[in-house]
C-alpha cells in the first residue's frame, strides 16, 4: 500500500514523517516501502525528518503514477542531507485535506478526503498532478529547457563532480531538458551562446564561477538578433568557481544544490548590463563589477597562485593593504547619486521597481556615452561630456580602491555594494583613499560582510550612470583592471549602463538581502 498525502496549503502532508535519508557517499538510501529514489554521489551523511510535510517549495515534479492507479502521484522532491539538497522521488496517494467532506461538495477539493479516501478519475488524477505542479512553481515554470555549460577548469578544477552531483540529479528531477556544453578554451562559452538556437532553450545555466556568464552575455551580444536573445535566455548559475558572485547575490546561496532548486523556483527579473568601452572602440558586456586598484591587485595579481583556493584572494589584500599601495589615476562620473543622503534616498525610492519585461529592441543596447570617448585624443577631455564631473584630484592620485559593480555580494562574507538594485539603470561604485591610514582600511574591510564600509567617512560611495577612469603611473610594476573578475588590458576604459538587458532569476523576485534599508539614514 502507498503512502497516503493530503493537499495543504503548503505541501503535502504525509500520513507520518518521511524515514530518514541516508547516503554512504556513493549511493543514497530511503528506507521507505513506496518510494523510488535517485542513485546520487557526494559525501556521506543522513537526514532525519522533522516535518511529515512535503512542502510545495521543495517539489520538483508531479505526474500520474504509472501504474495508472487513481490519484496516485509520482512525487520528486528535495530533502536536506548535511548541508545539501538530494533528490527524491515517491508513489503518494493524494487527497486532499479534508475533515469535512460534505462542506467541498461541487468544488475541486471533492476530489478527496481523508475520510472516505475515494478514488478519482484518470482525469482527476491528472488534474491533481497539475495542481500539484502549479503550485510547486508559483513564480516560475516546471519542465524549462535548459543549455548548462560547465568551466571544468572553474574553482580547483571540481565543476564537473559539483555538476554530476549536485545538481544534474535535481535537474533531471524537476523533469527538465538538458543539453551539456563543458567548455574546451577560454571563450568557448561566448562561442556556444553565440552560436546556439535560442528556440530550443529557456535558459543558460552556468556551471562555473563569474566568468562563463560573463562569456555567455558577450557571446549574445555579438549576435545580430541579441535582442531577441536576450529576451528568450534566462542566464544563471550554479556556483563551482572561486568567484560566484551571480549565485550568491541572485540565489542566496553559495552550495551548488540550494542553487539549484532557487534557480528552478525563483522569479524571473531583468537585470542591467553595463557596457565597457576602450577608446579603440572594443565594448565588452558586464554584468557584475570593475575594478582598478587594491581589489583587482589582490584578485588578477594572484592568479598565478590558483591553487591556494578561495584562500587567495585574502592574501592578496593583505599584501596590498600592508604595503600601502596606491594606484593613481582621473576619474569622471555621470551622477545619479553624489551624497550618501542622497543615495540612501534614492535606494529607498526604487527599492521595488519592477523588471519591465517589454520586448527588447537594438535601441536598448545603443551607447549613449561610448562616441564622446572612443577615438578621444585626450582620454580625460570632457568637453563633449558638460554633465560629466571629474572625482577630486587628491583622492585619485591616491587612490587605494576603485570598485564599481551592479550585484551586491562580490564573494562570500563580502556585501561590496549594499546599495545594489538589479534595474534602476545606476551602477555603484566605491573609491577609498589611502591617506586614511591602514587601520582605517582594516576596519573599512572588516566591515564588509554587513555591507558597514559605505558607511566609513573615508570611503566615497556614489551611483552613477556612467564613469570613465584613466590609470595613471604608479609606484607599482604592473597593475590590472578586473571586469567581472577576469583581466582586462591595462588602458583608460568608460562604462555605462544599459538598462534591464539581461533575463536572471533571484530568489523572492530580488538581490539577496544587504541590510542597506535598516542602514539608511532619513
Ligand atoms: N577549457 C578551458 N581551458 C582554459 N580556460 C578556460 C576553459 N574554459 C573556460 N576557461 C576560462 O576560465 C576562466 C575562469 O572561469 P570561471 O569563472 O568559471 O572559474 P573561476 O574559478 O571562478 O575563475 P576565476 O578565478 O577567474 O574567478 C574564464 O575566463 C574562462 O574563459
Amino acid at each position: 500500500m502507498q503512502m497516503k498525502a493530503y493537499l495543504k496549503d503548503d505541501g503535502l502532508l504525509l500520513e507520518e514523517p518521511l524515514p530518514p535519508v541516508e547516503s554512504d557517499g556513493h549511493r543514497l538510501f530511503l528506507n521507505f516501502g513506496c518510494a523510488n529514489v535517485t542513485v546520487s554521489t557526494g559525501e556521506a551523511g543522513s537526514a532525519v525528518s522533522e516535518s511529515p510535510v512535503i512542502k510545495f517549495k521543495d517539489i520538483l515534479w508531479a505526474q500520474p503514477c504509472k501504474t495508472g492507479i487513481h490519484n496516485e502521484l509520482e512525487i520528486s522532491y528535495v530533502r536536506k542531507l548535511g548541508d545539501r539538497l538530494v533528490a527524491c522521488t515517491s508513489v503518494l496517494t493524494v487527497y486532499s485535506l479534508d475533515s469535512e467532506p460534505q462542506k467541498r461538495e461541487g468544488t475541486e477539493d471533492t476530489l478527496c478526503n481523508n475520510n472516505s479516501a475515494t478514488k478519482v478519475s484518470d482525469e482527476s488524477t491528472i488534474f491533481l498532478s497539475e495542481k500539484v505542479l502549479e503550485r510547486s512553481y508559483p513564480e516560475s515554470e516546471p519542465g524549462r529547457s535548459i543549455m548548462v555549460i560547465i568551466n571544468p577548469h572553474s574553482g580547483q578544477g571540481k565543476a564537473n563532480k559539483i555538476y554530476e552531483t549536485k545538481v544534474e540529479p535535481i535537474l533531471k528531477a524537476a523533469q527538465c531538458k538538458i543539453t551539456v556544453a563543458r567548455t574546451a578554451y577560454s571563450g568557448n562559452a561566448s562561442d556556444i551562446a553565440e552560436n546556439m538556437n535560442i528556440d530550443e532553450y529557456d535558459m543558460i545555466l552556468c556551471a562555473s564561477g563569474d566568468g562563463i556568464p560573463h562569456e555567455v552575455i558577450n557571446g549574445i551580444y555579438r549576435r545580430e538578433d541579441r535582442a531577441r536573445a536576450f529576451d528568450k535566455l534566462i542566464i544563471t548559475q550554479t556556483p563551482s568557481g572561486s568567484g560566484n558572485a551571480m549565485s550568491l547575490s541572485c540565489l542566496g546561496t553559495l552550495e551548488p544544490s540550494h542553487a539549484t532548486l532557487e534557480l528552478l523556483k525563483a522569479a524571473t527579473v531583468r537585470n542591467d548590463l553595463m557596457a565597457v568601452c576602450t577608446q579603440d572602440a572594443d565594448v565588452k558586456l558586464s554584468f557584475l563589477s570593475q575594478t582598478y586598484g587594491l581589489i583587482a591587485q589582490a584578485d588578477i595579481g594572484t592568479e598565478f597562485m590558483r591553487w591556494v583556493g578561495q584562500e587567495r584572494f585574502l592574501l592578496g589584500v593583505c599584501y596590498q593593504v600592508l604595503s600601502k599601495s596606491k594606484y593613481p589615476c582621473r576619474i569622471a562620473v555621470k551622477y545619479i547619486a553624489r551624497t550618501k543622503t542622497e543615495l540612501s534616498q534614492y535606494y529607498k525610492k526604487h527599492l521595488n521597481d519592477l523588471s519591465d519585461f517589454s520586448p527588447l529592441s537594438e535601441e536598448d543596447f545603443k551607447l549613449k556615452y561610448a562616441d564622446k570617448f572612443i577615438g578621444l585624443e585626450d582620454a580625460a577631455d570632457l568637453s563633449l561630456l558638460p554633465d560629466w564631473e571629474p572625482l577630486d584630484e587628491g583622492v585619485c592620485s591616491n587612490m587605494g580602491i576603485f570598485y564599481s559593480g551592479k550585484m551586491p555580494y562580490i564573494s562570500k562574507d563580502t556585501n561590496f555594494f549594499p546599495a545594489a538594485l538589479p534595474n534602476d539603470g545606476s551602477i555603484d561604485v566605491v573609491v577609498t583613499d589611502v591617506r586614511s591610514g591602514i587601520s582605517k582600511t582594516v576596519d573599512g574591510l572588516l566591515s564588509l560582510d554587513k555591507g558597514l564600509h559605505v558607511w566609513k567617512d573615508d570611503v566615497a560611495h556614489i551611483k552613477v550612470e556612467a564613469f570613465r577612469v584613466i590609470p595613471l603611473p604608479g609606484p607599482n610594476d604592473r597593475n590590472f583592471i578586473s571586469v567581472d573578475g577576469e583581466n582586462f588590458k591595462l588602458r583608460p576604459f568608460q562604462v555605462e549602463i544599459l538598462k534591464g538587458i539581461m533575463k536572471t532569476v533571484m530568489s523572492g523576485g530580488c538581490y539577496t538581502e544587504t541590510g542597506f534599508v535598516e542602514q539608511t539614514k532619513d
